[in-house]
């Protein structure tokens, strides 16, 4: 289980000091599957930072199941049982995707395992095994083999930023089944996945939607998704939502 209290996160620009992340509190129990959402820069990228340890907050707490890791550094948090999957993953000269993912995985891994990794993400495995994670990768295979390597982790809290950005629609499909199969074998982990996609609020247990810095609504899926539903897109719905709520 996770547990934020009072998490702040700001930063001084020239002028002023900027809020990013207000006093938030937020419980992600064990074993569910939560999708945050809202508008643009509403501190959802931030946040996810603040609990893989990437960013260090101003002010509150972070806890893994009871222990408090607000201290820990990224390394030692990743330890301690979180993944992070970047918005624009990072690429690694010299490594090859097969080395990645027996990182990731922290065992011997064999090439059937890392194979069937690559095959959930929609990437045909033999093509892109011995393949070096450098340039030569696009931006939506490089994603979907930062998925893979958060699979083959398997950690107790998995954090995917966007991970449908740049993704092409046959492939978000895919994308799709994979997050439902998460949710069904979700067992002794939870998943916070950030996204704007119906499709991925859908698979929810729960919704969690941020805007300013703050929760601006937060419950079941079916609570909440008929709230940003009925516009064209679930972040206009929640840009609505939030001008609502600040008028
Ligand atoms: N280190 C920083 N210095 C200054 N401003 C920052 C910093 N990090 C984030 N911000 C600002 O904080 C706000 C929240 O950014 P964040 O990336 O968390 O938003 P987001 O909700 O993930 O947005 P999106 O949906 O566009 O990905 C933005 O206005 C961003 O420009």
């Amino acid at each position: 289980m996770l547990t934020l209290e009072n998490l702040s996160f700001g930063v001084q620009d020239e002028k002023s000091q900027k809020e990013i992340i207000r006093n938030l509190n937020l419980t992600i129990e064990s074993n569910k599957f939560v999708v945050v959402t809202g508008p643009n820069g509403g501190g959802k990228s931030t946040l996810a930072k603040l609990i893989a340890g990437i960013e260090k907050p101003t002010g509150g707490r972070i806890l893994l199941d009871g222990a408090d890791i607000t201290e820990k550094n990224i390394t030692e948090r990743a330890q301690s049982g979180i993944s992070y999957a970047f918005q624009q993953p990072v690429r690694f000269k010299g490594i090859e995707v097969f080395d990645l993912l027996r990182l990731a995985s922290g065992k011997e891994l064999n090439i059937t395992d890392a194979c069937q990794y690559l095959s959930e993400v929609g990437l045909c495995a033999k093509d892109y095994i011995k393949r070096e994670v450098n340039d030569s990768l696009s931006g939506g295979e490089l994603k979907r083999i930062e998925i893979a390597t958060v699979l083959a982790r398997g950690t107790k809290l998995s954090i995917f930023d966007e991970p449908e950005a740049g993704i092409d629609l046959w492939s978000f499909q895919n994308l799709i089944a994979v997050f439902e199969r998460m949710r069904q074998n979700i067992k002794n982990g939870s998943i916070l996945i950030i996204s704007h996609q119906e499709r991925i609020l859908d698979i929810a247990d729960e919704i969690v939607v941020i805007a300013n810095g703050q929760i601006s609504m937060q419950g079941p899926k079916d609570d909440i998704l008929p709230h940003l539903l009925g516009t064209a897109s679930a972040v206009d719905a929640c840009t609505k939502f939030y001008n609502k709520e600040e008028a």
